[in-house]
């Protein structure tokens, strides 16, 4: 049995009665079904009641990127400047979806607007746009590179921890990725340890700490490039090995050497 695999929706008007639709990109669902090994299940943003329903009947949880913004007031920041994009009703489900799926062992990966989330939900909070501020770079969106290079186009180096988990995946300490976001941690959250920064600083890959299983986040985009980039993919086979381990362990003993075998 394949794992089954969360991927958190965003909110999204579409048609011309601008109608509430929930989506998340159809990168996530070929990477789950691609090097991640799992069945994709698309988890609309329909609340808190959704964590303690859903997460006994997952084994992997992968928290998306969105062009929006996780709301203020759960990091104590100022304001959005107008005109920012947020998705409350995401807010909602992802922040106690993590913090239930941490403490459950399902493991999760976290990618660039779920990064953020995750750090946010375990108590940090956000800077809302870091190439304002004195002695950062701009890791926005490349506004000079047509599609799809816009996404895959590598952005800017990373220092990596020695012996962190993307070191390890790299072979190295140091890695080329893309960039397509404005918001980055400010405080990191207590239960989080840095793994990767930016030449500026910002921080670009964090693990949680105590965590009973896999639970790793990155700010840039490995979903976009794991056909032609072996450390994009390498992330999501390690993440779809403690998945598989996640549905083994779900299936009881006879489940435990499957477990056993994709540990
Ligand atoms: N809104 C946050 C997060 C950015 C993010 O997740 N972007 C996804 C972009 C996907 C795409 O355009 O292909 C921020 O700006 O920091």
């Amino acid at each position: 049995m394949k794992p089954l695999i969360g991927i958190s929706c965003c909110v999204k008007a579409f048609g011309i009665f601008a109608t509430p639709n929930h989506a998340a990109s159809d990168s996530y669902v070929r990477v789950v079904l691609g090097p991640v090994g799992g069945i994709p299940v698309l988890l609309p943003a329909a609340g808190e009641a959704m964590a303690p329903q859903i997460l006994p009947r997952l084994d992997g949880l992968i928290l998306t990127g969105s062009r929006s913004n996780v709301c203020p007031e759960f990091y104590a920041g100022p304001p959005h400047a107008e005109g920012t994009p947020e998705d409350l009703a995401r807010d909602a489900t992802t922040l106690p979806l993590i913090r239930a799926a941490i403490a459950a062992g399902v493991p999760l990966l976290a990618i660039c607007r779920g990064f953020q989330e995750l750090n946010v939900a375990l108590g940090g909070s956000l800077d809302q746009r870091i190439q304002d501020l004195p002695g950062r770079i701009d890791h926005s969106t490349p506004a000079d590179q047509p599609l799809p290079r816009i996404r895959v186009a590598k952005a800017h180096g990373l220092r990596l921890q020695p012996e962190s988990l993307v070191a390890e995946l790299a072979g190295r300490t140091e890695l080329m990725v893309n960039s397509l976001h404005n918001q980055g941690i400010a405080r990191l959250a207590p239960r989080l340890e840095a793994e990767a920064w930016a030449p500026d600083g910002t921080i670009e890959a964090v693990r949680v700490k105590d965590a009973p299983g896999f639970a790793y986040g990155v700010q840039w985009h490995p979903e976009y490039d794991w056909e032609r980039d072996p450390v994009s993919r390498a992330l999501f086979e390690r993440f779809g090995a403690a998945a598989m381990a996640c549905a083994g362990r779900r299936a009881g003993p006879s489940g435990q050497a499957l477990a056993q075998a994709a540990e």
